[in-house]
């Protein structure tokens, strides 16, 4: 199963986070077996960068010249060399009849050759080996940590933007490890549960949040009526941010730009119903549109969704908005724990396109937001070129029109504990919020709140 996984996110640009729990659940597989099949599939997509040099160095060769569905074997029995406390002897043999059926036999004896010699250095000698001659500081923990260099640097100007440098290799680190499961108990919604023997455990940080109990979420009635949602605490915190960061005002509408695959949507439209405001959800890519419709599925009415590219939606509808949510496409550099093989697949490349659009999305969510109303801009991603940098070239091409909102103040009032926010230097102007795997253990959001001025 997890070869089939690993063959499909490297052959096909799948996702191993919605490929491999779906198969998990049809295999009947004890809970123990499909633990491992989950380690060795996630594990392996996670170290893809370090597996890949030993691979190269103990076969002599770069690995684009090696078999695909050899390469693929050739990983997973690394990963359980390397990475695992899988006998050598069974990680060997697994790997050599891997490529030998995908590839014949002549790739079952390279197989055999390339991971015997793997065999003869451990984890630490292997990252000794390719440590030699690297001196660049960043090249150096991207081998240790198995990251891309160009993403240890954005994640290192963004932890010294906060004089919070000295936390990167515990960011590193957090980034390898499964992030914990939260749910988001919408409210006004029932979640009431007879697979739940006890009362779910508070999250946190999130006062709508509860940590998931072990075993599969599905189980729970709540979860599969989508009263309760699978979501990390810091996009539940981004949500609270706009909905409860001033009293809601019956009559007030609301949008979510860019909803798909609608877990804030869901806790907006909860959140809206209390307040006696109504939320419209948009989002461009029509599968993920209809994901949408059915996280909104539970209220009655459902709010409408668009599939409109947002910045021209929200242009056609100027002051129209009391709040809005712009969770806007990004990087995702922020949830790389959620997706193992996403730090692999982004380019440094894809970076001006993305900010090209998060800020056209931007300056149509302040068309679209009425004055005194209140404008999220959110993103999955730390990067600097996304987050603070959009923001303060959209306020000044706003010319005075916008001004940022203490955001830090507004979820200091939401949040069960104290989030530990360091004091930014945009303080008087109205603070963002930078949430981090290692120091809150949620996703890495960036929170920015504005507000727009009359005339
Ligand atoms: C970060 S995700 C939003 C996640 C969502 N808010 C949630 O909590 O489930 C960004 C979404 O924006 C969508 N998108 C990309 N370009 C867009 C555009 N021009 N207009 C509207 N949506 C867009 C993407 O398809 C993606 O679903």
């Amino acid at each position: 199963m997890a070869y089939e996984v690993i063959r499909a996110v490297t052959d096909s640009d799948a996702y191993a986070n919605l490929l491999l729990p779906p198969r998990l659940a049809r295999s009947g597989l004890a809970p123990n077996d499909a633990a491992f099949a989950t380690e060795l599939t996630y594990g392996t997509l996670r170290g893809l960068g370090f597996y890949d040099a030993v691979i190269a160095a103990a076969s002599g060769r770069p690995v684009e010249k090696i078999d695909a569905p050899v390469l693929d074997a050739l990983r997973l029995s690394a990963h359980q060399l390397l990475g695992m406390r899988v006998g050598a002897h069974a990680a060997v043999d697994q790997g050599v009849s891997l490529a030998r059926a995908n590839a014949g036999g002549g790739a079952g004896g390279f197989a055999n050759a390339v991971l015997r010699r793997i065999t003869s250095l451990d984890a630490a000698g292997w990252r000794a080996e390719l440590l030699k001659g690297v001196t660049d500081p960043d090249e150096r923990l991207a081998i240790e940590h198995s990251h891309p260099a160009w993403v240890v640097r954005a994640l290192r100007q963004a932890l010294a933007a906060e004089e919070r440098v000295d936390e990167l290799e515990a960011l590193l680190n957090a980034d390898n490890a499964a992030p914990r499961v939260s749910l988001a108990l919408l409210p006004g919604l029932p979640h009431d549960d007879d697979a739940v023997e006890q009362p779910l455990a508070a999250a946190t940080y999130s006062p709508v949040g509860a940590a998931a109990p072990a075993g599969d979420p599905a189980r729970l009635a709540a979860v599969r009526h989508g009263t309760a949602r699978v979501q990390d605490e810091g996009s539940q915190l981004a949500a609270l941010a706009l909905s409860r960061a001033r009293p809601v005002q019956p009559g007030e509408h609301w949008l979510d730009l860019c909803a798909g695959p609608g877990g804030k949507a869901a806790l907006l439209a909860a959140e809206a119903a209390l307040g006696g405001a109504t939320l419209t959800a948009n989002e461009l890519v029509p599968a993920r549109a209809g994901l949408v419709r059915t996280a909104l599925a539970p209220f009655d009415p459902a709010p409408p969704v668009l599939e409109r590219d947002g910045a021209e939606l929200a242009a056609e509808m100027p002051d129209a908005f009391d709040r809005i949510m712009l969770d806007a496409p990004c990087t995702g550099l922020g949830a790389l724990r959620r997706r193992p093989e996403a730090r692999w697949r982004k380019q440094p490349r894809d970076v001006p396109a993305l900010t090209a659009l998060q800020s056209r999305l931007l300056d149509g969510a302040i068309t679209a937001l009425k004055p005194g109303g209140v404008l999220a801009y959110v993103t999955c991603s730390p990067h600097l070129a996304e987050t603070r940098f959009i923001v303060d070239d959209a306020v000044r091409r706003a010319g005075g029109k916008v001004q940022r909102l203490d955001t830090r103040a507004v979820l200091d009032g939401i949040a069960r504990h104290p989030l530990d926010l360091p004091v930014g230097s945009n303080e008087g102007e109205g603070s963002h919020v930078q949430l981090w795997p290692h120091r809150h253990g949620t996703d890495a959001m960036f929170i920015q709140l504005l507000t727009k001025s009359a005339g």
